[in-house]
């Protein structure tokens, strides 16, 4: 449940950097204040429209010999057996099938709220430190110094791949074959139905990023120790599962120091946009345990947050959008480059570059407004040569490096024009898409292909709705405040003119 980083962790096996990689299904991002919206701000260019993705995101996903249907219960109740033969205590919730999210847990009892729930005990949590089946593969990996989000990934696949010797086998069988997740669209699929959102760039990247690190364990371990990581097992349709299964189950547990791990069972539990509760250790009864913040009634499905996400990047992890104006934390990025013929072109990068920032930049856009470090970004691009003495103090404040407020009365009127022209030439995008009929459909060749087609379709047109809602709220404000500034001016001016009249 977490997302990878673009350039050091696809080359090196560096750990993700936190930027990329919030913490899924546990503790949930603070609201975007100055810092977190710093965090938000995503370089671009990176990946343009012709970027090569890796053959397998060409074509139609193969799918791992090991999992289950995601609807399957009959998994999913031998799991539970398994789990309280293995220690976890009785449970007040239960795995049913459920109108949101397939299967979940659901109240067999009353729950209080305020009441701890799970206490899924550390021996059945698997991470970093979890005993291999195949313990001399975990000794090569640990001797490269592999991070754990790829060291967890061959674990998952080495103990799939041993099924009935594994002691995780009940848990790897009740996991979905097929996670939901963008990792599973491809290349074509993204770019005929995310073109308007920026969440297609994103997923671009993420693919890249898990192709590279798959690429590189190959290259340095794998293809060393072929006995111990044979390429039929070890793959990229393997890893693409694998990496599937940890952006949309993975937990970061903060009272464990931000220990990354997969927590059966409580992997079960679905995500609601309403709650504000989340996974961790508790040290007093030593298991992952929630806290309710509100109280359940027997039958009635439990939720727990997977952070506060937009819409996109519920997607983007875990292939779901939210209903349309149901998430408070909804975003859309929307992005600003620098004018190519701008005279003062050079300057203004040096001054982003100088700040870590680039020639074009998204920026997160939340149906409350936007962030300063865009309006700063924004005055950086309209200012004239004049301004120059100011570049630099624009570019640290667009960086969010300096978190002082800065305006320019003089820019403010260009500055929202400009917001407005990129706000609307998003919007025209995403009009496009939603209303351009199904001529762009891809060709599919059988009936289970043209359904998988038709959910991705559903799936991009809610996500395209709920973004374009929030455009449409930019714009309105971004046009109130110019036709206030405009009518200000005129008054002013009226006001001048009376002046003018007496001195006469
Ligand atoms: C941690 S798992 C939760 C258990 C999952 N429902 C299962 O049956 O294995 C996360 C996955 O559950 C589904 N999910 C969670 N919350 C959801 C929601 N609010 N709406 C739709 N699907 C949801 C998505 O498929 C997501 O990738």
């Amino acid at each position: 449940m977490a997302k990878l980083s673009t350039s050091l962790y696809t080359t090196t096996l560096l750990p993700p950097p936190s930027r990329q990689n919030p913490p899924p299904l546990s503790r949930h991002n603070p609201l975007p204040s100055s810092s977190s919206r710093r965090k938000n701000i995503i370089r671009c260019g990176s990946v343009s429209a012709t970027t090569a993705l890796p053959s397998w995101a060409s074509s139609n996903p193969r799918p791992v010999p090991w999992g289950c249907e995601i609807e399957s219960l009959s998994s999913a109740s031998d799991l539970q057996k398994w789990l309280s033969e293995s220690g976890l205590p009785e449970q007040k919730m239960g795995i049913e099938r459920v109108e949101v999210g397939e299967r979940g847990l659901v109240a067999l009892k009353n729950i209080r709220k305020g009441e701890k729930l799970l206490f899924v005990p550390p021996s059945l949590v698997i991470s970093a430190d979890s005993e291999w089946s195949c313990a001399e593969a975990g000794d090569v990996l640990r001797r490269n110094s592999v991070p754990d989000w790829p060291l967890i990934a061959t674990y998952l696949i080495s103990e799939a791949s041993l099924m009935d010797s594994s002691k995780w086998r009940r848990y790897i069988s009740a996991l979905p074959r097929q996670p939901y997740s963008l990792l599973y669209w491809t290349r074509e699929e993204l770019d005929m139905y995310l073109a308007a959102s920026q969440i297609r760039e994103r997923a671009i990247e993420r693919i890249t990023d898990v192709t590279g690190t798959y690429n590189d364990l190959r290259t340095r371990i794998f293809s060393k120790h072929p006995q111990l990581f044979p390429e039929e097992v070890f793959n990229m349709d393997t890893f693409r599962w694998s990496f599937g299964i940890l952006f949309s189950r993975l937990v970061r547990l903060p009272s464990m120091g931000g220990k990354v791990a997969l927590v059966p069972w409580a992997d079960m539990l679905n995500h609601s946009s309403e709650v504000e509760t989340f996974l961790d250790y508790d040290k007093s009864t030593k298991g992952v345990v929630f806290t309710t913040d509100r109280p359940y009634q027997p039958g009635e499905q439990v939720f727990i947050s997977y952070g506060k996400k937009s819409n996109g990047e519920l997607l983007l992890s875990y292939g779901f959008v939210p209903k349309e104006g149901s998430n408070p934390n909804d975003s859309v990025e929307l992005s600003l480059s620098l004018d190519s013929s701008d005279e003062y072109y050079d300057e203004k990068l040096e001054a982003l570059q100088k700040h870590g920032l680039s020639s074009s930049q998204r920026f997160p856009i939340q149906i409350t407004g936007w962030p300063l470090e865009m309006m700063a970004y924004a005055y950086l691009v309209v200012s004239p040569p004049e301004m120059s003495r100011h570049y630099d103090e624009m570019a640290a404040v667009a960086s969010g490096k300096r978190t002082s407020t800065v305006t320019y009365p003089e820019l403010e009127e260009e500055t929202l024009r400009f917001i407005l022209e990129c706000c609307e030439s998003s919007i025209s995008k995403y009009t496009k898409f939603l209303e351009g009929g199904s001529t762009l459909d891809p060709i599919t060749t059988n009936t289970k292909q043209a359904n998988r087609k038709l959910q991705l379709k559903q799936l991009a047109k809610d996500l395209c709705n709920s973004e374009r809602r929030i455009l449409y709220r930019a714009q309105y404000i971004l046009r109130r405040r110019l036709r206030d500034i405009r009518n200000g001016e005129l008054r002013a001016l009226t006001i001048m003119n009376g002046f003018r009249k007496l001195f006469k």
